[in-house]
């Protein structure tokens, strides 16, 4: 049973990419994406707090679900959508506050024992990855693969779920045939040689997201 501490999320997120500046939010917002995610590596608070307010700022303006990588103090004091959070993030962050603030919480895992952790702090939805080599982040394990995955979606039945990692718009198919709920992508759309119609293809494949 989907009972999560933080507020809930549609089962179906829909795409959700995952971009690392405002203007990328802006254009993505333009063209109808309705989940998406501000990350930003490896900056302080105050080099990044602006941004991270004007992201948010959108994102209310559009009636979108703008997560914040991270940074979860900011996207509490700015009233972010949510926040996504990593397995190691989780013992050094204050999720009461997240709960209490009413962020929607999301967090990383790659395998069964990852998972477990992840249910036990009950967030909004629960990230699987990587499937597929990825060029974006370093990765310390393996990539799980499709038929892993689809292991991963059958085990977390109604949980609202998102792929990550490697994923193109060739191999966009074969992820959403699992049943996951969302596909987030980084460099399908920001490496693409033309991102609107990358955008809209993905779009057309995995939605915007549910109600
Ligand atoms: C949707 C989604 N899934 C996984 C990640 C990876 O998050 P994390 O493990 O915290 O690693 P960094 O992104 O912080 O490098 C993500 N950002 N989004
Ligand atoms: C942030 C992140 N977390 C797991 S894989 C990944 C990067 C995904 O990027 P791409 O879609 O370019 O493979
Ligand atoms: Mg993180």
């Amino acid at each position: 049973m989907y009972q999560p501490h933080f507020p809930p999320v549609p089962f179906r997120l829909g795409l959700y990419p995952v971009v690392d500046s405002v203007a990328w939010i802006e254009r993505l917002l333009k063209v109808g994406v309705k989940t998406l995610q501000l990350r930003i590596k490896d900056k302080q608070d105050h080099e990044v707090e602006a941004d991270i307010a004007a992201a948010i700022a959108l994102g209310h303006r559009h009636q979108a679900r703008l997560f914040i990588n991270d940074y979860w103090r900011l996207a509490i004091k700015h009233q972010a959508y949510g926040v996504h959070l990593g397995q190691e993030d989780l013992e050094t962050t204050d999720l009461d506050a997240i709960r209490q603030a009413g962020l929607r919480l999301g967090v990383s895992t790659h395998d069964d024992m990852e998972i477990d952790v992840a249910l036990a702090a009950r967030p909004s939805y629960i990230a699987l990855g990587h499937v597929f080599p990825t060029q974006t982040k370093q990765m310390p394990s393996a990539p799980q693969g499709v038929d892993q995955l689809a292991g991963h979606i059958a085990r977390l039945a109604d949980y609202p779920t998102v792929a990550i990692g490697g994923i193109s718009l060739a191999r966009a198919p074969a992820v959403l045939a699992t049943g996951v709920g969302s596909i987030a992508v980084v460099s399908a759309i920001t490496q693409a040689e033309d991102w609107q119609a990358a955008t809209a293809q993905l779009l057309q494949l995995a939605g915007a997201g549910d109600e």
